[in-house]
């Protein structure tokens, strides 16, 4: 019996890499995506956005890229505390830089967020992936090669025709199904909407939507954030009888006790936390707590793609799917490194707006979807972003 010997050269020259630089250039694009007053995106009048992006370079010319807001990654943020980590060190020990830069936030007055870190994280992905000529989500996991999307609406509004009554909903989740989506998930109305919240009103539009796409479509609720315990314990009842997979962030997360009161009186999934600080950390509370039935980290919000493969690998190991919180190339690769996500998080989506157009700063979408409601993962070698470089420096703030 011989063994297969090792023929292929390794890439590797013993001399470890070294992290060169780190830069953060912002810049505008175009957007008709506006934020409310409690930060819920809308579609308005086209305006410039603002956007920047990460790089990180090593000694040998390597780079790996990351899409924040502008103000994550402030040149205050990096001089402070991501070059003092990052710079002189092997880019492919991320554990050891995330701990770092994890400790250091306590004492960094709250100038040093997760989103910042999620940032570095995700460019260190990026960066390995690159180097190593591989896509990210096959060297996290690979565990499949495209995920089903479910399509995540916006929140409501008060404009005509587009997401002011539960029949605007039940119309614009017909188009949805016809796109390819095989699922869907309401954000219903919130303030600063005149009228929100109003109980009444998600359960109508969550009736409509099931009149719209028939008994088999799988359908989530994602509404107000605030509800009471007997408000939401309302609303989901309601959507047991509507047959709903999921209910999401219906009461304040900060409360893990509501969650587990509710879950203690409700059959359909409760999923959470999404919004919650604390990581994998807080995430293994609520599992223990039995706050929900379902977990959720998204890469951005719990510090990064490490942290949110943690929080998966927590919910794998209590027999829980771990539902991936939001779209984008590095949520898209968790969800198909991983066995216990069921659906890739597609918007948010509107009427009034074409989500499948292209963003200025990139080349192609990081999500196209086909007509059978699958989003194929990029076969480039890192996180898969193909972006517009030269778009970018041309439209870089001063
Ligand atoms: O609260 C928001 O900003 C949006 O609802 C956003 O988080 C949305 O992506 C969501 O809740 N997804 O589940
Ligand atoms: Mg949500």
């Amino acid at each position: 019996m011989t063994v297969s010997r090792n023929l292929a050269n390794p890439a590797f020259d013993g001399k470890p890499m070294k992290i060169e630089s780190v830069h953060g250039v912002e810049f505008t694009y175009p957007t008709r995506r506006s934020s409310d007053s409690a930060g819920h995106s809308h579609p308005g009048p086209e305006g410039l956005g603002k956007l920047a992006l990460l790089t990180i370079t090593t000694d040998e010319g390597h780079c790996g890229y990351a899409f924040a807001p502008p103000e994550v990654i402030r040149p205050h943020v990096l001089d402070a505390f991501v070059r003092k980590v990052l710079i002189g060190q092997n880019p492919f020990q991320r554990e050891h830089l995330w701990q770092a830069l994890e400790h250091w936030q306590r004492g960094s007055a709250g100038q040093l967020t997760d989103r910042a870190l999620a940032a570095v994280d995700q460019a260190l992905w990026d960066l390995a992936g690159r180097a190593l000529g591989q896509p990210v989500y096959r060297l996290i996991g690979g565990y499949r090669d495209k995920v089903q999307a479910y399509g995540s609406t916006m929140c409501g509004d008060e404009l005509k025709g587009g997401l002011s009554t539960p029949e605007e909903y039940g119309a614009f989740a017909e188009t949805l199904v016809a796109r390819g989506y095989k699922a869907i998930k309401l954000h219903t109305w919130m303030p600063p909407v005149r009228f929100a919240p109003d109980t009444g009103m998600d359960i109508k539009a969550c009736a409509a939507v099931r009149e719209a796409v028939g008994p088999h479509i799988p359908l989530m609720l994602d509404g107000y954030h605030n509800y009471s315990r007997t408000d939401a314990l309302t609303i989901g009842r309601a959507l047991e009888k509507l047959n709903f997979t999921w209910f999401e962030e219906m009461m304040n997360e900060q409360s893990m006790a509501s969650y587990a009161w509710l879950a203690g009186q409700l059959d359909i999934p409760i999923v959470g936390p999404e919004s919650l600080s604390g990581k994998h950390h807080s995430r293994a509370d609520w599992v223990a707590a039995g706050a929900c039935d379902i977990l959720r980290a998204g890469v951005p919000g719990v510090g990064g793609i490490s942290p949110t493969l943690k929080v998966a690998h927590l919910a794998e190991s209590f027999g829980m799917n771990c539902e991936v919180h939001g779209n984008g190339a590095a949520n898209l690769a968790v969800c198909a490194a991983i066995k216990n996500c069921r659906w890739y998080e597609r918007g948010l989506l509107h009427p009034f707006l074409d989500y499948d157009e292209v963003p200025t700063y990139l080349n192609s979408l990081a999500d196209p979807m086909d007509a059978n409601g699958d989003v194929h993962l990029s076969q480039l070698p890192g996180l898969g972003e193909d972006i517009n470089f030269d778009y970018i420096e041309a439209h870089a703030c001063a």
